[in-house]
């Protein structure tokens, strides 16, 4: 049995310095009997400096194309160029090396490791790309004080709050300097005051002409983040949407988590 729901879509402009370029992007999942055609001919471009935000209902395929732009998935077939390299030249060692080089990604659910304290686990992309144990405390120090938690760097992550959490999340995502940031719900356990102070975290990292932020999110408190929201449903893009810089809230008046 294969489910699919063919529509047609038409191509999107290209863009000319494009940091993800997908042309004709699609990816099966086989369970037992049944094909399960999660993307069916993804054509998007996402450009550097910008945050996009990817939207659509549950099931429409918006983990499988992020997981596929971060290298952690492969595609069944069509083109995916990313920062400048083709994703099918990516394998092995050489895909390791580019994702730990250049890709930063936040869970949902964090994936922090309670056994540790905070900078520790802000630490562990650095520790498992060679860098030393004192300068990678050294470096993740200086990271946490930018997401403003210098003050909890010895704390078990057990001892934070959700929005603390996330934070140290996105600091560890940080802390290799990636120039593609992927965060799938990044606010979507988090009350609407400690999710604005996230996107607006993320906005400030996505502000730089060499970096790229892709933001998962079902939240629409935080659509207006978006410089480009992309929409999907039933495994396409059905439409993007390009905000106004004015639409991109600020969040000054968001209380302390
Ligand atoms: N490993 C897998 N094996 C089989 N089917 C899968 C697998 N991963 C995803 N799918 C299916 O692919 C489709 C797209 O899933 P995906 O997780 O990308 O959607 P999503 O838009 O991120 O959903 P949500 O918002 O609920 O996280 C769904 O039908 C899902 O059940």
């Amino acid at each position: 049995m294969t489910i699919d729901f063919a529509k047609e879509h038409p191509k999107p402009a290209a863009m000319n310095n494009a940091a993800v370029r997908c042309r004709n992007l699609t990816k099966e999942f086989r369970a037992g009997e049944t094909i399960v055609r999660a993307l069916r001919g993804v054509d998007v471009e996402i450009g550097y400096g910008e945050m996009t935000l990817l939207v659509g209902p549950s099931g429409c395929g918006k983990t499988t194309l992020i997981s596929i732009i971060a290298g952690l998935l492969d595609p069944t077939d069509g083109e995916v160029e990313v920062l400048g390299e083709n994703r099918r030249e990516l394998t092995g060692t050489r895909l390791v090396k580019f994702r730990q080089k250049n890709i930063g990604f936040v869970f949902q659910q964090y994936n922090l490791l309670p056994a540790l304290d905070v900078v520790e686990n802000v630490s562990i992309p650095l520790i498992i790309g060679g860098v030393s144990r004192s300068e990678a405390k050294e470096r993740a120090t200086e990271v946490l004080k930018k997401v403003s938690l210098e003050d909890k760097i010895h704390s078990r992550v057990s001892q934070l709050s959700g929005g603390q959490q996330q934070r140290v999340a996105i600091a560890r995502a940080l802390v290799h300097d990636p120039r593609l940031m992927v965060c799938d719900e990044p606010t979507a356990a988090l009350d609407a005051a400690s999710g604005h102070k996230i996107m607006e975290l993320l906005r400030e990292v996505s502000i730089d002409k060499d970096r790229v932020v892709i933001v998962v999110t079902h939240d629409n408190r935080v659509f207006d983040f978006g410089d480009r929201v992309i929409e999907m449903a039933d495994g396409v893009v059905e439409n993007v949407k390009v905000n106004q810089p004015s639409q991109n809230k600020s969040a000054s008046s968001t209380k302390e988590n």
